[in-house]
């Protein structure tokens, strides 16, 4: 059974729609942005607590994914992202969301520039995008980042969370001060670019 039913003689006659397993809507206004035509991309109908107990971003993508997936019974995609510095043992990794939890990003920011006084300040945002599709019990994960280092001050009010603070590799400004560079450069748009480019590979090589 084909995954994805869109074309009749090479003339598109539907969309695959799919939830994003997500309390995050930053992240589903941005894999909309960069999604293919086929696809079409919805907040999930309900906010499924996940508890994101994996040591890495994928085992916490999939998870999300699986369990948004099987409560929906829909295909679903999720994300597992964040900023790892290098000099800080890739910290705060998997606890981007969760380190001082209870404060504002301009706070943990701050902090975290403390932290890097006299330090290498090379980081990378990673993101580890999944697809389940619970009827097919098909999963598809795929990991992709964006190099860069983190500015000397907080700068620039786009994009979400730490972005203010994230100079991606050959640019001298934040991911903040140029939001719009972020449907190109980030490790989301890379990693949503590589999974819906292996959907589309599977539902070819199953019509063929
Ligand atoms: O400045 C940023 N620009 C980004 O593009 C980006 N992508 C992820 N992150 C940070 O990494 C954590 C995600 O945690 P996360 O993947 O658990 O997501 P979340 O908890 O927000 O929602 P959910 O998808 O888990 O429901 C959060 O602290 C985010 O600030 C980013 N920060
Ligand atoms: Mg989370």
């Amino acid at each position: 059974m084909e995954l994805i039913k869109l074309k009749k003689g090479g003339v598109m006659v539907g969309t695959f729609r799919i939830y994003v397993a997500t309390t995050n809507p930053h992240k589903v206004e941005e894999i909309k942005e960069i999604a293919p035509e086929w696809a079409e991309i919805l907040p999930s109908p309900e906010k499924i607590e996940v508890i994101e107990d994996g040591e890495t971003f994928l085992e916490n993508s999939v998870k999300k994914a699986i369990v948004y997936g099987k409560k929906l019974k829909s295909p679903v995609i999720a994300d597992d992202s964040g900023l790892v510095i290098y000099s800080l043992g890739g910290f705060p990794g998997v606890m981007s969301a969760r380190f001082m939890e209870e404060y504002t990003y301009e706070e943990k920011m701050k902090t975290i520039l403390k932290m890097l006084e006299g330090k290498d300040r090379k980081a990378a945002f990673v993101c580890s995008a999944t697809f389940f599709d619970f009827q097919r019990n098909l999963l598809v994960s795929v990991e992709d980042r964006v190099e860069g280092y983190i500015a000397e001050e907080i700068r620039g009010t786009g994009g979400f969370g730490y972005d203010p603070f994230f100079v991606p590799e050959g640019y001298d400004r934040t991911f903040g001060e140029m939001p719009e560079l972020k449907k190109k450069l980030s490790h989301r748009s890379r990693a949503f670019r590589k999974l819906f480019s292996i959907l589309s590979k599977i539902s070819e090589s199953e019509s063929l």
